[in-house]
């Protein structure tokens, strides 16, 4: 449609003619032409294909040379989302141990305010704790065995110290930081699925722990002889809700906590802490428990997502983060103390999406940005500040909920009526 307007070399229209024509797949253009004429080609193929004329995903400071090549397939340009701040987030950490400035990326007017707002309680209140309690990146292959008996000499094996050591000694020669914590048995019919479990240091592992897994399916195939019929057999479980990841942690399990004093929670929320109770109850305990929910609490994964989009995490990982349990308790001071538990936050800080530019931007806002100086501590000391905004996020939904507020921010912040 408007191929005669684009401004292309003779050479560019010739290779643009051909994949119009399909001689040439979107994915081979790469082989043709470099990796930014490749992208520039396959979106004008998009726009004649659409018929129309694309005015913004062209815009970007994507590496496109990089990015083609880590992280995207069949690349046509860049979708944008706003991105804000909210904060200061004063956060008392084994590895955060500051206040900040959290980005946060997202199109839902409110969010950031209300973000803004809860961290604004949690710094006047002295600021959240926050631990971490596991940190294990799991993936779960599953193995078919000939008999009941073969399964369960299987399941033995894999359970003696040896066969650990084993596995262990071929995992780690695959990496350079990943180390193998555990490897879990568990058996279904005849079906046997072990999931391992590494300490994957800053990354958020999920290749890692694939590659790992993979050479000592490999090791299991010789061996024993157990016939493997997938790397992934879902215990691991990835990127779906499950209990076992709610149970037995996936990524790193965080907790974040705050007592927060009656009149900051009057000042600031324009509710009570017996307000605030009475919402966390009914809605995040009683109201998620009628409904069957795995995640009991309010909207743990609108600041996961944010943080996550901002901040270069695997967007698909929102699933685990949503499964947050928030509890409220009243203090026989006359205050609230909220808390967050997180079982299963994948993050890292280096690896995936992290070494985008805008990505790395943001994580260096918060000072987390590459491999830490012990590896390991810069992808704990961020999920120790994901977790104190889940937190403020928490708290302000909640004070929002109890003082009947909710819509009226929506209206206002989401749809621009002021
Ligand atoms: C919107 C507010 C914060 C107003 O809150 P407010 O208390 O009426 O506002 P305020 O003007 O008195 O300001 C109080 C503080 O809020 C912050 N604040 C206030 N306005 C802004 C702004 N424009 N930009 C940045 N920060 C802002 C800021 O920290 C400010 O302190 P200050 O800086 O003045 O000392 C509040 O009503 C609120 O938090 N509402 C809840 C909104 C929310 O959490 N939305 C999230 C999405 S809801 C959803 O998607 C999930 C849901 C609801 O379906 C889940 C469920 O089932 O529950
Ligand atoms: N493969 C899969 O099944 C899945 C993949 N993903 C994707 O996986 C990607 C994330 O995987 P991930 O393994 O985290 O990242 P990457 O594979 O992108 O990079 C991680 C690698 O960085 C190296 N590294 C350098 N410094 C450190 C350090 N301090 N700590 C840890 N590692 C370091 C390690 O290399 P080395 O090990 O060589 O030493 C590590 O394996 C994302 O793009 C995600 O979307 C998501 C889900 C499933």
């Amino acid at each position: 449609m408007f191929l005669e307007s684009y401004e292309l070399t003779e050479e560019e229209k010739l290779l643009l003619q051909k994949v119009l024509d399909g001689e040439i797949a979107f994915r081979k253009i790469e082989e043709f032409a470099d990796p930014l004429t490749a992208v520039k080609l396959r979106r004008l193929a998009i726009q004649e294909y659409a018929k129309l004329e694309f005015e913004h995903i062209q815009n970007f400071s994507l590496d496109v040379e990089t990015v083609t090549k880590r992280n995207i397939e069949n690349m046509i340009g860049a979708v944008q989302v706003p991105l804000g701040v909210a904060g200061l987030l004063k956060v008392n950490g084994e590895y955060a141990n500051s206040e900040y400035y959290v980005p946060l990326a997202t199109t839902e007017g409110a969010l950031v305010a209300s973000v803004n707002r809860g961290c604004s309680v949690i710094t006047k209140s002295g600021g959240a704790n926050v631990r971490v309690f596991e940190d294990e990146m799991t993936r779960a292959p599953v193995f078919k065995l000939e008999s009941l008996d073969r399964a369960r000499k299987f399941y033995d094996w894999v359970k003696s110290p040896q066969t650990f050591e084993q596995m262990k000694e071929v995992a780690e020669k695959t990496t350079r930081f990943g180390k193998l914590l555990s490897v879990k048995p568990f058996v279904t019919g005849t079906y046997v699925y072990l999931r391992f479990s590494y300490d994957t240091k800053d990354a958020m592992g999920m290749n890692m722990v694939t590659i790992a897994t993979d050479a000592v399916m490999h090791l299991i195939e010789d061996e024993f002889g157990a016939h493997p019929v997938t790397l992934s057999g879902n215990m691991c479980t990835d990127k779906k809700p499950a209990s076992i990841s709610t149970i037995l942690g996936r990524g790193k399990t965080v907790v974040a906590e705050i007592t927060i004093p009656q009149e900051i929670v009057k000042e600031t929320l324009k509710c009570t802490p017996e307000s605030m109770f009475e919402v966390n109850y009914s809605k995040n305990l009683l109201g998620s428990a009628r409904a069957g929910a795995m995640g009991f609490n309010a909207h743990a994964a609108n600041i996961i997502a944010a943080i996550y989009l901002a901040c270069g995490q695997d967007a698909a990982h929102v699933v685990e983060g949503s499964t947050a349990i928030t509890s409220m308790e009243l203090t026989k001071y006359e205050e609230i103390h909220c808390s967050v538990t997180l079982p299963a936050l994948p993050v890292g800080t280096v690896g995936g999406g992290t070494g985008l530019g805008t990505q790395r931007d943001c994580l260096n806002i918060l000072g987390v940005s590459g491999a830490g100086d012990t590896p390991g501590i810069n992808s704990r000391k961020f999920a120790e500040i994901v977790a104190a905004a889940v937190l403020a996020g928490e708290i302000s939904l909640i004070g929002a909920q109890a003082a009947g507020h909710l819509a009226r921010a929506h209206a206002q912040l989401g749809r621009g009526k002021f």
